[in-house]
């Protein structure tokens, strides 16, 4: 088996590495301000907000207009298309005010879910047809990586080998399409929450997933150096009664991924999945100082653990702009020590930061 049709150059590999090195330099991570309309409606229902998009893009400004210093912990953002073609009150867009703050844009690229027939309401993800031509476009517009996420679930029968196969080879496939078009895919197969499964339960499904993922990442010729991963922590289910501190999570979640992701993976960005702000983040913190090899950066890609407070200070009034970006800014700092192992939890936390921002069966 002779390795004679080279997937990329070596100045697409050059470029790609780049790229995904950016993004996590120096503790930096990405905020996920990805979420789909309905998504984004869910959010801005719970602070009582109309789901227009002019208060869509009115939240998204107040974010994307925070100091400049912002740079030095967030790394990149992951846009949903409506995003990438808005501007702020001034007609500026959205990703050019990013991009002058050295900050990497990105765009998501899967379309939802479909049912896998025969399975325990398992899916798959969809979005492959015309995807190169999508990347294309969004590489020509100013994004320099992609995301796609799958969902995979813990109960009776699930995650089933179909399931875990079907996604991991959908992830591959959209892996490869984004290099060939210079973007850096980052890799999402999020084991969901929901269920009473303890932790072991959990890193037991994490490793079985991972391991597909990263054979079809290899089947699929997919340069690794060119990659972020953003899995699950490993935790309990939600409705588990035991309770486990953020070494026992950080142990779980970093065994399993030094059983299952190469060493050239430059970047493991962590979603928050439902977490709440103050736990992603000691969370994060404590797999950092975790005493296993870490060959990887450990750092963070949350859309609710960054956002939580930030939504709450707003309330989607103009005048609440000064908190709202104090709130991101505060996350987005204690975030970026944390993916240094840096993070002191300073006492009372503001009550919305320590809250679950769980959500059953979460869609997206
Ligand atoms: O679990 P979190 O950190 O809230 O979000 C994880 C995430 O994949 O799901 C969201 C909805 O699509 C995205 O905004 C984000 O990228």
């Amino acid at each position: 088996m002779a390795h004679r049709f080279p997937a990329l150059t070596s100045e697409q590999k050059k470029e790609l590495s780049e790229i995904a090195q950016r993004i996590v330099a120096n503790g930096k991570g990405i905020l996920a301000a990805d979420e789909s309309v309905g998504t984004m409606g869910n959010r801005l229902q719970r602070i009582k907000v109309e789901n227009t998009e002019e208060n869509r893009r009115q939240f998204r400004e107040i974010l994307f207009t925070v100091d400049n210093s912002i740079n030095q912990s967030i790394g990149g953002v992951i846009l949903f298309h409506e995003t990438l073609y808005q501007k702020d009150s001034q007609g500026k867009l959205f990703r050019n005010i990013l991009k002058e703050k050295g900050i990497v844009v990105g765009i998501k690229l899967d379309q939802g879910g479909a049912p896998l027939a025969g399975t325990n309401k398992e899916t798959t993800i969809q979005g492959l047809d015309g995807l190169s031509e999508r990347c294309a476009q969004y590489k020509k517009d100013g994004a320099d990586f992609g995301k796609w996420r799958a969902v995979l679930r813990i109960d009776n029968q699930c995650p089933s080998n179909l399931a875990i196969q079907e996604n991991a080879n959908t992830l591959a496939r959209y892996a490869s399409i984004c290099q060939q078009n210079g973007l850096v895919p980052i890799v999402e197969p999020e084991v969901i929450p929901d269920g009473d499964h303890d932790l072991e339960h959990c890193q037991y499904v994490t490793e079985k997933v991972l391991a597909a993922v990263y054979k079809a990442l290899n089947d699929h010729h997919v340069y690794l150096e060119g990659t972020l991963l953003k899995p699950n922590m490993v935790t309990a289910g939600h409705a588990c009664t035991k309770k486990y501190t953020p070494e026992q999570v950080a142990m779980a979640t970093v065994t399993a991924l030094h059983r299952t992701v190469p060493a050239a993976v430059p970047g493991i960005c962590f979603l928050s999945g439902g977490m709440s702000e103050e736990d992603a983040t000691l969370n994060l913190n404590a797999i950092n100082l975790c005493p296993l090899p870490k060959p990887w950066k450990l750092s963070f890609s949350y859309g609710r653990a960054l956002q939580a407070s930030a939504l709450a200070a707003w309330g989607g009034k103009a005048a609440n702009k000064k908190a709202t970006q104090e709130a991101f800014m505060k996350r987005a700092l204690a975030n970026c020590q944390a993916a240094k192992g840096q993070y002191v939890h300073m006492g009372s936390s503001a009550a919305t930061s320590t809250q679950s921002l769980f959500t059953a069966s979460y869609t997206y």
